[in-house]
């Protein structure tokens, strides 16, 4: 983790494309997927134009990777430290299938272990070709000891707000962070934001779909439990300092997650989630 003494610009790129014109790039900073562009040359992930690249700041856009804790909801920074660390690239390469990959990693250290004192690695495995992402967390617990974590990948999905539909979350309860913690139910079949939406969706098990006039992305999950759908709108742009004020219109955050029950790693036990990302083009 960053301290004033060290900061380091992060706007580093490792760039990878598949055998069919698909491009990723990652920062180290935050094992972090900056830009997924598929072959159509289409970037398919919303990056703040306000985004200040400092390794003390966290990316505003792109996949955060959220790890060890979820928001506030414990004792370490929000949204825990996996994104403000500065991770290990283990492999860039074109597979067989003609697919690009990614693997990147992240192990406790002094500073970890100060505020998570535990033993693990992560793992993030990065996966695309066409008009698919597959983005794979995967936690091992290197210690003699049990932890807990929650954990997400905190898309932002590229898309004009004013144009989307969110389809798929109709029957789940959520949890409304706009509306103190409140417990509901989903009972929409559509979900159209005009208006600050952050929820957490409990046991979402069927793919969310997001669409505007010209393309969908459908978004899966497994070993995540919970989905996160946020887009600030106007009010909470005010606020972020690396968001403009409009920003709000051109995203919306659609986060594989685990957040109502953390996981328990047994020692040298793996957990692993993933996030399967796919378009299409309408019309
Ligand atoms: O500004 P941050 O720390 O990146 O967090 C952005 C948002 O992340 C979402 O996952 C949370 O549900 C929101 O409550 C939060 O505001």
């Amino acid at each position: 983790m960053p301290t004033s003494e060290n900061l380091q610009p992060t706007n580093q790129f490792v760039t990878v494309a598949s055998a069919d014109g698909a491009q990723v790039q990652v920062t180290l900073h935050g094992g972090h997927v900056c830009s997924w562009r598929t072959p159509d040359g289409v970037e398919r992930l919303f990056m703040s134009p306000l985004n200040a690249w400092r390794s003390d700041s966290a990316i505003r856009g792109g996949v955060p990777v959220i790890f060890p804790q979820f928001a506030s909801e414990g004792p370490l920074p929000k949204h825990g430290f996996a994104r403000l660390s500065l991770w290990t690239l283990l492999e860039t390469s074109t597979q067989i299938d003609g697919s690009g990959l990614l693997r990147l990693a992240l192990s406790d250290s002094e500073e970890t272990r100060r505020v998570f004192p535990h033993a693990f690695s992560l793992e993030l495995r990065i996966e695309f070709s066409g008009q698919a992402l597959n983005t794979e967390l995967i936690v091992t617990n290197n210690g003699d000891q049990p932890f807990d974590f929650t954990c997400a990948l905190h898309t932002y999905l590229s898309t004009l707000l004013a144009e989307t539909a969110i389809y798929g979350l109709a029957g789940n309860e959520y949890r409304d962070s706009v509306d103190g913690r409140r417990i509901k139910r989903a009972d929409q079949d559509v979900l159209h934001i005009k208006e600050e939406v952050d929820r957490v969706y409990f046991s979402v098990d069927k793919p969310i779909t997001l669409s505007d006039h010209k393309h969908s992305v459908i978004a899966s999950q497994t070993g995540f439990v919970d989905a996160v759908v946020w887009n600030p709108w106007e009010n909470g742009c005010a606020k972020i300092a690396d968001l403009m004020l409009d920003s709000y219109q051109h995203f919306v955050c659609v986060e594989a997650a685990t957040i109502q029950h953390p996981v328990t790693l047994t020692p040298k036990a793996i957990w692993r989630g993933s996030q399967h990302l796919e378009c299409l083009s309408i019309g």
